[in-house]
């Protein structure tokens, strides 16, 4: 029989991905309670569908082809990978599926978890249908925060939408290697899952309406749209799709310049938006705005702290919704989301303590300044592509006088790395500040150069005071060097 529970905590966090489990937990440590509400898994997208399986999918290609590029590795190395062991590994990474180490962790914190559906009712209230057959109305005393992620965005092409297609969760997901694999759309899911797919043995063919990567440097994208080629994946960028058919258990796929892709499995990565819908947001005032792509949608507004503008007050205070994560707009990427949620529950927390009353200072703890300046994001393809903060189009944007300086990866550290190394890197410069604002590297193994470039510009460290930031000799870290030297210094 189903029961009607209420519950009350100083917190209501709705969605247990990277980001609801972070700002409930600074909500516990500020001495605050909480509650969890999870449809899903405890973990979320990124754990179970995103980031971890493709990267755990990733990691044994580019294993294998950086041992296969440096001679005197490349002769003790099989050429071929062999895909079991490689979802098996995505499978250990996954937890295959089982969230019984996030609800440890959750019961661990002191944050109480609540499996079901949630639907805001009013300013502060909950309803969830939970799992359990009972239905919770929950009651928050200072906040409630949506941290429901995303969810892809399908375009309307027609045959599309009634085809049995692939989104990211069915590609990271996968049981087998299809031996045809089209994938549509040329961002930073796309990219990565076509090699991923590409190293296990697929067929694939890309279709890109515009460049690869086109948010980041062409020079960066260009370099892993080679790696891809020489993976044996088809670019057919500059394309539109024109049509999906479904065949029995098959696609085809007509392209605008006249070509027909056949495919076991049709991946759609063209974007994501917020998870915003059946949320009960008109019950708080919150009305849905036009959106150019399908049905109305909810768009939130938020403010450095998270803070949702425009929600209905029951009386007491307005200051009481927030968003944290994918929901909340952009970035997305789990690292950003994590970060903006700290700051909301530490937010929540000094508003609870009546010491926030005003707008937060910038790069305070309650706020999340960086995301307007210095966003890193890498891509996990073989060459990766990293890079973090401002480009100059949008530096302009900004009223600053940027200026880069940019150049071929040729170092010892890079001779070294792999034979025929070939990497790009750049540069962004405030040229009255003279201090950076943007950098990205491309190149096998430049992840794991971008967290200087981030401490550089989150910093403000002057051209000057970096000169004296020595690489070390022979890393990949020496394209500084030599990028400052090319500046001027
Ligand atoms: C293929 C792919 C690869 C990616 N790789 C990376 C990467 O390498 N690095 C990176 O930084 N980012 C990556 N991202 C982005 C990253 O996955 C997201 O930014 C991140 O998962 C967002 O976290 P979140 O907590 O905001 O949302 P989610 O992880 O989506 O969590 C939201 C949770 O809310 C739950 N929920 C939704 N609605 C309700 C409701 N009404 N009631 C109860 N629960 C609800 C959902 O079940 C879900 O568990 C990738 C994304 C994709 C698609
Ligand atoms: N390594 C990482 O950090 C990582 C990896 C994967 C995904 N993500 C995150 O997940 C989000 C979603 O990834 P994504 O690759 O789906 O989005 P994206 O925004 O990176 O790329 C979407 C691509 O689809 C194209 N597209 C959009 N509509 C189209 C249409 N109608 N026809 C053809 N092409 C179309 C766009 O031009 C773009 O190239 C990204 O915003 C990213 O931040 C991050």
């Amino acid at each position: 029989m189903t029961e009607e529970r209420s519950r009350e905590f100083d917190v209501i966090v709705i969605g247990a991905g990277a980001a609801g489990e972070n700002v409930a937990d600074r909500v516990i440590r500020g001495g605050l309670t909480a509650a969890i509400v999870e449809s899903e898994l405890v973990g979320g997208e990124c754990s179970y569908w995103a980031c971890i399986p493709s990267k755990a999918l990733l990691r044994p290609g580019t294993a294998l082809h950086g041992a296969q590029s440096v001679p005197g590795a490349a002769d003790s190395v099989t050429k071929v990978l062999d895909p079991a062991p490689v979802l098996k590994y995505r499978d250990y990474f996954t937890n295959r599926w089982q969230d019984d180490g996030g609800v440890q962790w959750l019961s661990d914190t002191g944050i109480e978890l609540v499996r079901g559906v949630a639907r805001i009712t009013g300013p502060r209230e909950v309803q969830v249908d939970g799992v359990d057959g009972n239905s919770y109305a929950l009651k928050a005393r200072h906040a409630v925060v949506i941290a429901t992620g995303s969810t892809p965005v399908i375009p309307d092409i027609p045959g599309l939408r009634s085809a049995p297609y692939w989104t990211t969760r069915g590609a990271t997901s996968a049981r087998e290697v299809p031996e045809r694999f089209v994938v549509l759309g040329g961002g930073v899911a796309g990219v990565e899952l076509a090699q991923a797919f590409a190293r296990l043995g697929s067929q694939v063919s890309m279709v890109a309406r515009g460049r690869l990567l086109s948010a980041f440097p062409e020079e960066a994208a260009e370099l892993v749209a080679a790696g891809l080629r020489a993976d044996g994946v088809t670019l057919h960028t500059g394309t539109a799709v024109l049509s999906v058919r479904t065949n029995d258990q098959s696609f085809s796929v007509t392209l605008d310049d006249g070509k027909v892709l056949d495919a076991d499995k049709l991946l759609v990565a063209t974007g994501r938006r917020p998870s915003l819908d059946n949320l009960g947001l008109e019950s708080v005032g919150l009305v849905e705005a036009e959106d150019e792509d399908g049905p109305p949608a909810v768009r939130l507004s938020t403010d450095s702290t998270g803070l949702v503008e425009g929600a209905a007050s029951d009386g007491t205070s307005g200051l009481w919704l927030y968003a944290a994560g994918d929901a909340a707009g952009t970035p997305l990427l789990t690292h950003q989301g994590k970060y903006s949620a700290r700051a909301t529950g530490d937010a929540i927390v000094a508003r609870s303590e009546g010491k926030l009353h005003r707008a937060p200072k910038p790069w305070s703890q309650v706020t999340s300044t960086a995301n307007e300046h210095a966003v890193p994001s890498v891509v996990f393809t073989d060459p990766e592509v990293a890079s973090v903060g401002l480009n100059v189009a949008q530096a302009q944007e900004r009223g600053l006088r940027a200026g880069t300086v940019e150049l071929p990866i040729n170092v010892s550290g890079s001779q070294l790395y792999a034979e025929n190394y070939k990497g790009w890197a750049q540069l962004v410069v405030d040229e009255d500040r003279r201090v950076l604002l943007g950098a990205t590297f491309a190149g096998p193994g430049v992840a794991e150069l971008l967290h200087g470039a981030t401490i550089a510009i989150v910093g403000e460290v002057p051209l000057e005071r970096l000169w004296h930031a020595v690489p070390s000799f022979p890393t990949l870290s020496e394209v500084w060097l030599r990028l400052l030297e090319k500046y001027g210094m």
